[in-house]
């Protein structure tokens, strides 16, 4: 048996939603650029779910399903107004997420019907539960969905109880197209591991979910912006890279397993974070990004990821720097339910061996003799 560390390099099953082929990312066949670019989330959903980008008809029929099954149960709002106001939003989603389970007559139901409707009331409800979250631990009423708005508009609606902005929406929707969907990334790995048990789409997206809340996965992109508040100026940037270099310590949003030339993802958010911190006045974030960026790639030979501009885009867009990784679920969570959808259809059980390196030949010796 020979053993991968990490599974590097193992092609674990196949898949028809998305392909990373030397460093192209393409969701459905379709270059990550051009979605960036011209597509809505909405568009990239059913691009994640059908395999194609819908006809008009077919995008209103989706929004208008995501729109209608926004509101959560009442049960699952009342009960996260008793969650401790102290805990991280990712865990809260967690819980939250697991207790729409209890709520839905439909939650056992195994056809690909019912789970495709699951799909549609998941991504749907998961950005209300998180601003209903956001809002409650401040003391606030949570406020409803609006059916009429978007999943970028809603969920930056639901934060404030205000319209928010065009270039809010826009922003906060690509970023929502980047991060919708990538292979077997390991959220998405662990959402298939879970369903090939055959068991419920809440429980994969359960592990999803604490998987994707770990910092050398979707926890990154908080731990960029607490580095970026600890650095504070741009003055500061070489110092305090060089210790955590010499420490031997990770520098948060750089490496990537898959891509080893840069994330193509990254661009796009480094654009938006040149022109997000300037409007909102805080150019230096950008600025000690980039100074970062340039000490990491000559020290190092690493690239950003995903997670490292998209902090200060967040930031910029006035988001608590803790509903970062929450903000990746609300996007991965198309991506997550496409997987499981694509894992119950030709099914079988990942299961796979370990390289055993503990004691052998033992035997079992009684308690008072140990
Ligand atoms: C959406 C996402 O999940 S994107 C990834 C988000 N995660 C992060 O940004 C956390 C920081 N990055 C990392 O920890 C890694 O690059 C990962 C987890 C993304 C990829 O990990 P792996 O493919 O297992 O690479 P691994 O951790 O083995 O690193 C290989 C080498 O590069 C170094 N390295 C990798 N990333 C970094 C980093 N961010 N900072 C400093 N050194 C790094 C490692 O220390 C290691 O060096 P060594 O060979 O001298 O020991
Ligand atoms: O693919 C990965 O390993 C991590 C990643 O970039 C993602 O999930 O978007």
């Amino acid at each position: 048996m020979t053993t991968t560390r990490g599974l590097e390099g193992v092609v674990a099953a196949q898949s028809s939603i998305c392909s990373i082929v030397d460093g192209v990312l393409c969701y459905g066949g379709i270059n990550i650029d051009e979605l960036a670019e011209h597509a809505t989330f909405e568009e990239v959903v059913y691009l994640l779910w059908h395999g194609a980008l819908p006809k008009r008809d077919q995008l209103e029929t989706l929004k208008k399903q995501l729109g209608e099954n926004a509101a959560v149960p009442k049960e699952v709002l009342e009960s996260i107004r008793h969650y401790p106001k102290g805990v991280h939003p990712m865990a809260a989603l967690r819980t939250a997420v697991s207790s729409l389970a209890l709520y839905d007559p439909e939650a056992q139901d195994m056809s690909p019907e019912a789970n495709y409707r699951k799909s549609i009331r998941l991504v749907a409800q998961t950005p209300t539960l998180i601003a209903a979250y956001e809002r409650m631990r401040k003391g606030l009423e949570p406020v409803a969905p609006r059916a009429d708005f978007t999943i970028a508009q809603n969920f930056l609606y639901m934060l404030t109880g205000e319209e928010p902005t065009e270039t809010a929406v826009k922003a906060f929707d690509v970023a929502l197209v980047l991060h919708a969907d990538h292979e077997f990334n390991a959220s998405t790995f662990a959402a298939r591991v879970t369903v090939a048990t055959l068991t419920d789409i809440y429980s994969g997206i359960v592990s999803a979910i604490g998987t994707l809340k770990g910092p050398l996965h979707g926890g990154a992109n908080e731990a960029v912006a607490k580095m970026l508040v600890e650095i504070g100026s741009i003055d500061n940037v070489e110092s305090y890279i060089r210790s955590k270099l010499d420490n031997k310590e990770k520098i948060m949003g750089f490496g990537h397993r898959v891509y080893k030339d840069g994330d193509p993802r990254a661009k796009w958010l480094k654009q938006m974070s040149q022109k997000l911190t300037a409007q909102i006045g805080r150019p230096e974030l950008f600025e000690m990004s980039v100074k970062i960026d340039d000490m990491i790639s000559k020290e190092k030979g690493l690239k950003p990821n995903v997670d490292f501009y998209s902090a200060s885009v967040y930031i910029s867009l006035g988001l608590e720097t803790d509903l970062f990784t929450p903000i990746f679920a609300i996007s991965r969570m198309s991506g997550w339910t496409a997987h499981i959808m694509e894992q119950y259809e030709n099914n079988r059980l990942i299961r796979p061996r370990a390289d055993y390196t503990g004691p052998v030949n033992q035997h079992y010796v009684p308690i008072d003799r140990r």
